[in-house]
């Protein structure tokens, strides 16, 4: 499990987005499997890769079920007809983010926080070895947060899937994920987080008169 972590507008969503084809790259060259992704079908891509961004449900009239169906679009015909295999997925996606009692609920009745497992479960459903998520964690609370967070670190870990996601929870991020890239303008750091405290990688990410990173705690101090 990895994460991107960045002070506001450094081009961390527009990095995730470019990654999973969602727009076009500005420039460099991005491989998966040594294969350019510009060489990819989208429908190819689909079957490697998931994205879940920030932006609204379009329907949230759907049921969970329905919701997370639509990860098996890569795999369903024409007219989306689900196989058993396809029921199967979507069951045990269900299972994995605890949602298998609200799989008949309407999307619009629930949490926020309910709303971001759908979407992992759609993700999962989708059964693709990358997940990409733009913030899964923003409008939930601190609690929210770290169950989200800790939900696709054990993910990561028990099915071997790549989850890399943007956050603005470093302090998080560093307790639980694997890898950590740092984007900043010019230069960008990646690696392990306990490799990148003591590398001081976290100690110039804001300026250093209002916040400054505390190696020992691995946590950011207000100065006062
Ligand atoms: N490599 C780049 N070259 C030029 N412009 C870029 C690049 N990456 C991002 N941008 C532009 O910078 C702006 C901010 O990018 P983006 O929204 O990805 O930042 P962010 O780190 O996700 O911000 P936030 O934390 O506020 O959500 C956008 O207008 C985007 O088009």
């Amino acid at each position: 499990m990895a994460a991107i972590i960045g002070v506001n507008g450094i081009g961390k969503s527009t990095l995730l987005r470019t990654l999973g084809k969602v727009q076009p790259k500005i420039s460099g060259t991005i491989q998966l499997n040594n294969i350019p992704l510009e060489k990819l079908t989208d429908l190819n891509l689909a079957t490697q890769i998931s994205v879940v961004l920030t932006e609204p449900i379009a329907s949230k009239n759907l049921t969970v079920w329905e919701l997370v169906s639509l990860g098996r679009q890569p795999y369903t015909n024409w007219i989306g007809t689900l196989s058993d295999v396809d029921k199967e997925k979507i069951k045990s996606a269900l299972e994995i983010v605890d949602l298998t009692p609200l799989k008949y609920k309407k999307c619009y009745e629930l949490s926020d926080g309910q709303l971001q497992k759908v979407m992992i479960a759609r993700a999962l459903a989708q059964d693709t070895f990358i997940i990409l998520m733009d913030e899964p964690t923003s409008h939930l609370d601190l609690y929210h947060k770290v169950q989200i967070l800790k939900l696709l670190q054990d993910i990561a870990h028990k099915t071997k899937k790549t989850i890399l996601f943007t956050t603005h929870e470093i302090e998080i991020a560093i307790q639980l994920c694997d890898k950590i890239l740092i984007l900043e303008q010019g230069k960008s750091a990646f690696g392990e987080p306990c490799e990148l405290i003591r590398n001081r990688n976290f100690e110039n990410l804001f300026p250093s008169d209002t916040i400054t990173f505390d190696s020992s705690t691995g946590a950011f101090r207000v100065n006062r």
